[in-house]
């Protein structure tokens, strides 16, 4: 028997999402959501983002964005994706991300999650991965 990485009758997280048409759409999901709540009244994102929205380059930097995000997703989810961008440390460095504004965040992927129809496995594995990532995002 193959190991867990290898053997085909254990699909990988990346596999049980549908490939990288499914991280794009979680990741574009979670990229809506986080946009249209930067747009509400008292937004607990539009703190951390305005300097991405006001930003005259804001398309290239999105795209940039989206990018980095799909890689990371895609390579932390078991797939032939590469990040190649910042450290969660230093991604977020600067932004001294308070834990109400993480846990909107985490809602609006959890809301993409839901979105995009991944099964209860698949939503806890993503989670899981996201979670793990929370100690170098938050309050730096
Ligand atoms: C596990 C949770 C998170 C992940 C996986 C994540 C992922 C990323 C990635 C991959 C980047 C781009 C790094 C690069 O350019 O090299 C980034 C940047 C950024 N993140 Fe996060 N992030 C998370 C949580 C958060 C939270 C909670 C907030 C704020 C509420 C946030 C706000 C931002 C902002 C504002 C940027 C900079 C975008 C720019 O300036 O172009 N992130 N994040």
């Amino acid at each position: 028997c193959g190991s867990k990485e290898t053997d085909p009758a254990t699909p990988t997280l990346y596999e049980r999402m549908g490939e990288l048409k499914g991280i794009e759409g979680f990741v574009d999901v979670l990229m809506a959501n986080v946009a249209a709540e930067t747009a509400v009244q008292n937004s607990s994102m539009l703190r951390t983002h305005s300097p991405l929205l006001n930003d005259p380059d804001k398309p290239a930097r999105l795209a940039r964005l989206r990018n980095n995000f799909i890689n990371q997703m895609g390579e932390a989810t078991g797939g032939p994706l590469k990040y190649t961008g910042l450290s969660m440390l230093s991604a977020h460095k600067g932004m001294m991300i308070t834990e109400k504004e993480w846990s909107v965040w985490r809602q609006a992927a959890d809301a993409s999650m839901e979105t995009n129809k991944l099964g209860a496995k698949e939503r806890a594995e993503l989670a899981t991965i996201l979670d793990e990532m929370k100690a170098a995002t938050v309050g730096h």
